[in-house]
């Protein structure tokens, strides 16, 4: 069974989404937004670690490996790592747009078990854009890049601006993150005109 919520559906006015001139190249890294980020950050130990390339247009593409950390049943990926991966995924869109959104809704069906060891395959792309809100779907593949659908999302990210994160964050984090000059980098590099 799938389907998208009336909230998921883009309105009238809805443009085709623009990639950023500046935009990394199909087929480069992303690398992670944030080093501690579940999704995506070097220093989680059991985070997803998922790294995402940049596809043509407004897409990605990114792989994932469950590992025994990520079970729920037993051997199997839980399901909410997978709607991790599919959201963390999603939210690399934001590079390409070079913009920072957060997702407002994310809606996942799960197709098919998949079990720890595997590499889950995802891609993701921006459908349409309206204002502040992205209009995104993904997903993941298992056997390979073009294998049985195992997860899939459709998405609705929001636009926001990087006091965002630093009036709602931890202060400690924000700190670290602020002191970070890699981390100021980043930040600047998901912005329109940094
Ligand atoms: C230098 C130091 C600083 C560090 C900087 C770090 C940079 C990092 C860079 C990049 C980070 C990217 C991270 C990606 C990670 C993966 C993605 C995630 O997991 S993100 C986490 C989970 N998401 C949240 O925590 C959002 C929590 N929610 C909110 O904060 C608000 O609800 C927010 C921003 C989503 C919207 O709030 P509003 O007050 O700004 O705007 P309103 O007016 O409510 O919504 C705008 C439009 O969107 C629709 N909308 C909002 N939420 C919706 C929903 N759930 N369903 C349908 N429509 C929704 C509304 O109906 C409205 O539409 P109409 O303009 O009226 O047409």
């Amino acid at each position: 069974m799938s389907g998208t919520s009336a909230a998921l559906q883009p309105p009238a006015d809805a443009a085709p989404p623009v990639r950023h001139p500046d935009a990394p190249a199909p087929g480069e890294l992303l690398g992670a937004h944030y080093g501690e980020c579940f999704g995506c950050g070097g220093a989680q130990p059991h985070g997803l670690h998922l790294a995402a390339r940049a596809g043509e247009g407004v897409s990605v593409t990114a792989e994932f490996t469950v590992r025994p950390a990520h079970q729920g049943a037993p051997g199997l990926a839980h399901g909410g790592v997978l709607a991790t991966a599919l959201d963390e995924t999603l939210g690399s869109l934001n590079w390409l747009l070079r913009t920072i959104a957060v997702t407002g809704r994310l809606e996942t069906d799960f197709a098919r078990p998949v079990p720890v060891g595997t590499v889950l395959y995802l891609e993701a792309r921006v459908t349409a854009v309206a204002g502040r809100k992205i209009y995104s779907t993904a997903t993941g593949r298992i056997g390979g890049p073009e294998g049985p659908v195992a997860v899939r999302a459709d998405a609705l990210f929001v636009e926001v601006k990087v006091d965002h994160f630093i009036d709602n964050g931890r202060p400690e984090e924000i700190r670290a993150a602020m002191n970070d000059p890699d981390q100021v980098r980043r930040a600047r590099a998901f912005e329109v005109n940094p």
